[in-house]
C-alpha cells in the first residue's frame, strides 16, 4: 500500500493504453492558436486522470505530463486543506468588443488573467482589452495580463507603462527568459509585478527563477510539473506565492488542479482553473465551473455517453495512444518522477 511519500508504481503500456479515452473538444474561442482542445482520459483504479500535453511538445516534455496522470489516477493524492478554490476568468487575445460576452461565462469572478502580445496584434489592441476588462470590472476587481514571453525587455517596459493605469495585479511571462525577467524586474522598479509561468513550467531548473530574482509569484500547474506532490514539494522550495493554473484541460484535469490549489497552505490567490468556461463542451455533465468566483474541490467522473459523444477521429486517438505508449516508456526510464 503505497503511503502518500511513496513513488506510484507506473502502470504498464497495454494498461495505459486499455484505460485511455480519446477526446476532441470545441472551445467558444480561440485559444492559443486552437479551436479544438484534444485530450487523453485515463481510468484509473483511484479515480479519472488527463494525459494533455500539447500536441507540439516532444516526447521527453510530455512525459512529465503522463507522471501527473499516472499519480493522480494511481494515488489518493494531498489532503484538501479547503472545499473551494477561488479563480480568475481567462480572457483569451479576443477584440475588445469581445470581451463582455466571455466574462459572462464566469459567475462571480473578480480576478481577470487577459491574454496579451498575441502574434499579430499590436499594443493598441492590448490596451483596449484591457480597458475593456477594467470597464466591466469596475474598480473592485484584480487583472493580471500574460504575455507568455512574447516581449523583449524594452517593449514589457512599453507595454506595461501602457497597461499600468487600468491597475495590474501581476505581469505572467512578461519576456521569455530568467534573465529577461530579472532585468525587467529591475527597471520596473516594483510599479509592477511579475510571475514566472514557462520559466516554472518549461525549465531544467525552475529554482534559477529565484536564484536571479526574476519573479514576485509563480505560476504552478500539476500537469507539466509532473504531478501535485512535485508541485506542493517546488512551491515549498521556491518560497514565493503561488497561482496554481492549467492548461485548457478538460473538467477531469481542472480537478487535479483544484485538488493540488486545495492542498498548499497559506494565503490563496485566484487560480487559472475557470476555463471550463472556454470550453464550448466537456466530458460532464457538471463540469467544474466557477460559481461565485470559486470551484469546488471534488474529483469529476466523465459520462460514458459524453466521452463517446466526444470521441476523437480514429487517425487522432491512433495518435494519441502511440504518444501515449511513448511516454510510457519513457517515464519507466526516468528516475527523477514516480
Ligand atoms: O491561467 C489561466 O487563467 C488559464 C490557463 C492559461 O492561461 C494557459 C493555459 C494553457 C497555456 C497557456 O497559453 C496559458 C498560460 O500561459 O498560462
Ligand atoms: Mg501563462
Amino acid at each position: 500500500m503505497p503511503t502518500p511519500d511513496s513513488p506510484v508504481p507506473l502502470p504498464s503500456a497495454d494498461e495505459l493504453v486499455e484505460r485511455s479515452h480519446v477526446v476532441a473538444l470545441p472551445l467558444v474561442t480561440r485559444f492559443r492558436g486552437i479551436t479544438v482542445r484534444e485530450a487523453v482520459l485515463l481510468e484509473g483504479p483511484e479515480g479519472w486522470s488527463e494525459f494533455s500535453p500539447f500536441v507540439e511538445y516532444a516526447d521527453p516534455e510530455a512525459s512529465s505530463w503522463l507522471a501527473a496522470a499516472v499519480e493522480d489516477g494511481w494515488s489518493r493524492g494531498p489532503e484538501p486543506l479547503r472545499d473551494f478554490v477561488p479563480v480568475n476568468a481567462t480572457v483569451p487575445a479576443v477584440h475588445a468588443d469581445e470581451v463582455p460576452a466571455v466574462l459572462a461565462r464566469y459567475d462571480g469572478t473578480t480576478t481577470v488573467k487577459v491574454k496579451v502580445a498575441e502574434r499579430g496584434q499590436s499594443l493598441s489592441d492590448d490596451v483596449a482589452r484591457v480597458a475593456a476588462v477594467r470597464a466591466a470590472l469596475g474598480d473592485g476587481g484584480m487583472i493580471r495580463v500574460d504575455a507568455n514571453g512574447g516581449w523583449a525587455v524594452d517593449e514589457a517596459v512599453a507595454a506595461l507603462r501602457a497597461l499600468e493605469p487600468f491597475g495590474l495585479q501581476y505581469a505572467e511571462q512578461p519576456c521569455a527568459g530568467v534573465d529577461e525577467l530579472a532585468a525587467l524586474r529591475v527597471r520596473l522598479d516594483g510599479r509592477v509585478a511579475v510571475a514566472a509561468d514557462e520559466s516554472i513550467r518549461r525549465a531544467a531548473d525552475p529554482e534559477r527563477v529565484v536564484a536571479a530574482g526574476a519573479a514576485d509569484v509563480i505560476v504552478i500547474k500539476a500537469q507539466p510539473l509532473g504531478g501535485a506532490r512535485r508541485a506542493i514539494a517546488l512551491v515549498e522550495r521556491l518560497g514565493l506565492p503561488a497561482v496554481v493554473s492549467s492548461a485548457i484541460d478538460t473538467s477531469v484535469g481542472l480537478s487535479l488542479g483544484a485538488r493540488l490549489a486545495a492542498a498548499l497552505p497559506g494565503q490563496q490567490l485566484a487560480c487559472g482553473l475557470g476555463t471550463a468556461s472556454l470550453l464550448a463542451a466537456d466530458v460532464t455533465a457538471d463540469p467544474l465551473r466557477a460559481r461565485g468566483g470559486a470551484v469546488a474541490v471534488r474529483r469529476v467522473v466523465p459520462d460514458a455517453e459524453l466521452l463517446a459523444r466526444h470521441a476523437a477521429a480514429p487517425e487522432r486517438t491512433r495518435w494519441w495512444r502511440e504518444r501515449l505508449r511513448r511516454c510510457a516508456g519513457l517515464l519507466a526510464a526516468r528516475t527523477d518522477v514516480g
